[in-house]
């Protein structure tokens, strides 16, 4: 028998426990097939602890995480907290949770299935051979510089202030190099290096980094240039290395490849092997309650775990199979569908997603 790996569940807000509950279903029929043992404890987070326990983070939801092996965190957020302080918006719970984890690289693959084509706003012929993962620096920038109000000259101001450092840059960049390494070995360092003096440092430090990696081929690209490229030419990506901000805007708009952002996981990585896993959606307060989400990015968060997190390769490429399998026979959620009235609920989708699991 394995270990028994612990996974700390922080299912949030809005969408978030209905695409969660989806991916708890796909772990228990992993269990079953593959002999794997997992242990799931849930913890408050998001707009739901601040109703509860007064904080987005509470002390024992961090904790929770922090003795776990992974964290699978759903989504947080809401109209019912966005005039909150500071302090108490459920924001501040994911930044903070990615900073007191120390995960400062998020990974988010952008994986276009062939038959869903049909649901992206390209052309089928210019999103052929598009396969690319954004890797977004996830704890420096300008999310967390210093941010304050006062008057000035013109009224009251508001600033926020964007700071990287050496050390932040050079370690976000190392594992994109890495990851270019295990892939196509083209690198595109997306930066706005033609005014940002944080940009500056960002491109001098990946130009120093370089000659580490004689086989990877860099390019870097200025982050308005790049939005527009990846509409364009899509398929001429392999691994997006960014900061903060452009890595968090970049990767929605990547999402559009994929057909949805229903259909983007992410993984949130420290030093070790420990990480964090989420869809790269939102809460989606529009939609939630419906019970017509999509759960297919949480549910490939759970593979992304279990290939970064746990090395359970046979599983993880049994869900993404199993993903596909559904997909290629035309089942949709709403999101993805282009006939809106044939699409399935957010149940159906993960019900069918567990049929088509098998181990090999
Ligand atoms: N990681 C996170 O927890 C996270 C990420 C992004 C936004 N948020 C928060 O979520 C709240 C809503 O933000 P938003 O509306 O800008 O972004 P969002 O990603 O929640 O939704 C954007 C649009 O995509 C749709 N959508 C998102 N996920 C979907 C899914 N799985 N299936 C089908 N459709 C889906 C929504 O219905 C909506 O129309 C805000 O409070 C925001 O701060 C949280
Ligand atoms: C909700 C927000 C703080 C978050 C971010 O910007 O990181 C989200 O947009 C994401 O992409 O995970
Ligand atoms: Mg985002």
């Amino acid at each position: 028998m394995s270990e028994v790996k612990k996974i700390a569940v922080v299912a949030g807000d809005g969408i978030g426990p209905e695409v969660v509950g989806e991916a708890l279903k796909v772990l228990k029929k992993v269990e079953e097939l593959f002999g794997y043992q997992f242990e799931t404890e849930h913890g408050l987070f998001g707009g739901i602890a601040i109703d509860e326990k007064g904080t987005p983070l509470p002390q024992e939801t961090l904790d929770l995480c922090k003795n776990a092996d992974a964290v699978l965190l759903g989504a947080v957020g809401g109209p019912k907290w966005d005039n909150n302080s500071k302090e108490l918006r459920p924001e501040t719970g994911l930044l903070g949770i990615r900073k007191a984890l120390g995960l400062f690289s998020n990974i988010r693959p952008a994986t276009v299935f062939d038959c869903l084509k049909e649901a992206s706003t390209l052309k089928p012929e210019v999103l052929e051979g598009t396969d690319l993962i954004v890797v977004r620096e996830l704890t420096g920038g300008i999310y967390f510089g210093e941010k304050f109000r006062r008057e000035g000259a013109g009224g009251e101001e508001a600033v926020d202030t964007c700071v990287y450092n050496v050390q932040e840059i050079e370690r976000i960049v190392r594992q994109a190099f890495d990851i270019a390494m295990t892939r196509s070995k083209r690198l595109a360092s997306v930066d706005k290096a033609n005014v940002l003096e944080t940009s500056r440092l960002w491109r001098e430090v990946v130009n120093r980094i370089a000659p580490e990696y004689p086989e990877v081929e860099l390019e870097h690209v200025l982050v308005d240039n790049c939005a527009m490229q990846l509409l364009r030419r899509p398929s001429s990506f392999d691994v997006i290395v960014t900061e903060n901000m452009f890595g968090d805007i970049l990767s929605d708009e990547a999402a559009m490849l994929t057909g949805s952002i229903g259909m983007l996981s992410s993984a949130s990585l420290g030093e070790g092997s420990f990480g964090l896993y989420e869809p790269v959606h939102g809460s989606a307060p529009d939609i939630a309650g419906q019970g017509i989400s999509n759960p297919i990015a949480t549910i490939l968060s759970v593979a992304l775990m279990f290939r970064l997190t746990f090395g359970y390769h046979d599983a993880a490429q049994a869900i993404e199979d199993a993903v596909k399998e559904v997909l290629d026979a035309g089942h949709r959620t709403g999101d993805i569908a282009v006939d809106k009235s044939k699409a399935i609920g957010t149940t159906a989708m993960g019900d069918l997603i567990i049929a088509a699991l098998k181990k090999s």
